[in-house]
């Protein structure tokens, strides 16, 4: 699924006009009726719903949903807000409509007209959705202020009012929602983290734009999906052998952080890999002996660093930043042609280092998390300027940049892929340890650096989901989750 900008939406809107064929008027209905059906069997009525419409469509969409609410007998009261130009036709029509059903409808011009909001009432605001095209001022700003500060339940049609679809409005005035209903598809507003406490829960409201525009339309930004990533999963013939699915190299762990090198290492395993070999301390290496059967061992002293032989290579976990470190990153850089996955401190001592980006090799794979990230590419203002910003830096670096979160964003020449599995019970230590054991062994069979990124992440977070039928987010562990990977695999064949 692409993110649109406010643009396309429009078109999308007209192409479904024009196509389907539907009216715009009926459009705008069967989205209100979507809401209301959501409001309804979301049990989210109340004795008290205000619905504040601005004057756009989707003001409009909110004097339909008052109209149908009335219709099944559910009092809601409406307030417009008056700034002076008139509402759309679609806006003008759904107010003649709601006319011949109620008188309870009320125009603002002022905040001493404003009505009191409180605890018990369910708020709807339809105020502005996706023609915002400035910062809400004035008599907008009070009212968003006035709504907020209510402590009212409040549901917001297609996007809190005061958000941008596509860039930030960080310090403006916006809408806190409890819910946004958003039609069709997320917004890359409803992705970030800062916008978080505007959108609360979001639900996406199918309301039939019409499929085929999607084809003949180009963005920046899409959505992974379920049948995408199993589409590329690579079948395992029988006459196949350990050789075929690569010998992957994790250099990882060190005193006091095994646990790193030994998550990454299960990971890989899990992951479909051939043959692992991890590169950990002398002292550690029992630890590593004992726990993990199936990983072979060299031994970080010692001085021949052949990387001769290895399909793929992962870096980072549980090393440190110590000088040694970054000597072992020097030699990678010097004495390895293939695709790397870069994590953890391997990303920190890049970070110091950024004269060697310019020498990664085509391909790798960097897996910083925002941190990281700035420590990489310096700090961003704002989500929206970071998400460019490895967009911008994907088209100069022949790399996969991974901006880990809760949508993890995938940035490859010029286009971003965010993920839509996981959950808050991986924020937790260890987790991005078990990334790059994936990445790692995805590589080592032969996926390309794009797809390798792409399933990885996207099995990482299934896994972490299926891993909460039996544990709470609280309780789960990166352990646990490693232990589904193997669902998740199958999960995709289904
Ligand atoms: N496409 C779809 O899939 C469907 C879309 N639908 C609905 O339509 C909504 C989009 O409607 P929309 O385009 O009429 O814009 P909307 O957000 O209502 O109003 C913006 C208007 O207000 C103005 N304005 C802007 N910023 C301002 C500011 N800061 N302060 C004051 N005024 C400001 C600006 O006019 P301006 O003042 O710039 O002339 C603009 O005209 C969409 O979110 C969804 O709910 C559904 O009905 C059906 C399916
Ligand atoms: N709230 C969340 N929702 C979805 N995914 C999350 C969430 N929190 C963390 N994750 C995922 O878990 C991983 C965390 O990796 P990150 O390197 O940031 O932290 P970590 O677990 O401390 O790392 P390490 O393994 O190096 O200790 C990322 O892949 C991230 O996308
Ligand atoms: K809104």
């Amino acid at each position: 699924m692409l993110l649109l900008s406010p643009q396309q939406i429009q078109q999308w809107d007209a192409y479904t006009i024009l196509h389907e064929p539907i009216s715009s008027i009926d459009l705008m209905e069967r989205a209100a009726r979507h809401c209301v059906d959501w409001i309804i069997s979301n049990d989210h009525i109340r004795t008290s719903i205000k619905i504040f419409c601005g004057k756009g469509n989707n003001g409009g969409d909110g004097l339909a949903i008052a109209r149908l609410l009335l219709q099944q007998q559910i009092p809601a009261t409406v307030y417009i807000l008056e700034f002076g130009a008139k509402g759309t036709d679609d806006f003008q029509l759904n107010l003649q409509r709601l006319h011949s059903l109620t008188k309870d409808i009320h125009f603002i011009q002022s905040p001493d007209f404003f009505p009191p909001v409180g605890k018990e009432d369910l708020v709807i605001d339809a105020l502005f959705g996706s023609g915002l095209n400035r910062p809400l001022q004035d008599l907008n700003a009070a009212i968003v202020q006035h709504i907020n500060q209510s402590g009212a339940r409040i549901i917001a049609i297609d996007v809190p009012s005061g958000l941008f679809l596509d860039k930030s409005a960080k310090g403006n005035p916006v809408v806190t929602a409890n819910y946004t209903l958003t039609f069709q598809s997320l917004k890359l507003c409803l992705m970030v983290a800062e916008n978080a406490r505007y959108f609360g829960e979001v639900a996406v409201l199918d309301i039939g734009l019409h499929p085929l525009f999607l084809q003949e339309t180009e963005a920046t930004f899409s959505l992974l999906s379920k049948e995408e990533i199993a589409r590329g999963i690579k079948p395992r013939p029988g006459f196949s052998h350990k050789g075929t699915y690569g010998h992957a190299l994790l250099i990882a762990g060190n005193t006091g952080k095994m646990g790193a090198a030994l998550l990454a290492a299960k990971a890989c395993l899990r992951s479909g890999v051939g043959l692992l070999t991890v590169n950990v301390p002398k002292n550690e290496l029992p630890i590593l002996q004992t726990s993990l059967h199936e990983a072979m061992a060299t031994i970080r002293e010692e001085e021949d660093h052949s990387y001769d032989g290895y399909a793929s290579i992962g870096i980072g976990p549980g090393i440190g930043t110590a000088g040694s470190s970054e000597a072992i990153v020097r030699n990678l850089l010097e004495n390895y042609a293939k695709p790397v996955v870069w994590d953890a401190d391997a990303v920190t001592i890049l970070g110091k280092n950024k004269q060697w980006l310019e020498q990664l090799s085509p391909g790798s794979i960097l897996t910083p998390h925002p941190k990281e990230f700035e420590r990489l590419f310096g700090a961003s203002d704002n989500d929206f300027d970071r998400l460019n910003k490895a967009i911008e830096l994907s088209k100069q670096y022949p790399l996969v940049i991974v901006l880990k979160g809760h949508y993890t964003l995938i940035a490859f020449n010029g286009k971003g892929w965010f993920n839509t599995t996981g959950n808050a019970g991986m924020a937790k230590g260890g987790s991005g340890d078990m990334l790059t054991g994936m990445l790692t062994a995805l590589l080592a069979q032969g996926y390309t650096p794009l797809q390798a990124t792409v399933t990885g992440v996207y099995l990482h977070g299934l896994s972490a989901d299926l891993t909460l039928e039996e544990q709470s987010m609280e309780s789960m562990l990166p352990s646990d989750t490693i232990e589904n990977i193997g669902k998740a695999f199958l999960f995709l064949k289904e």
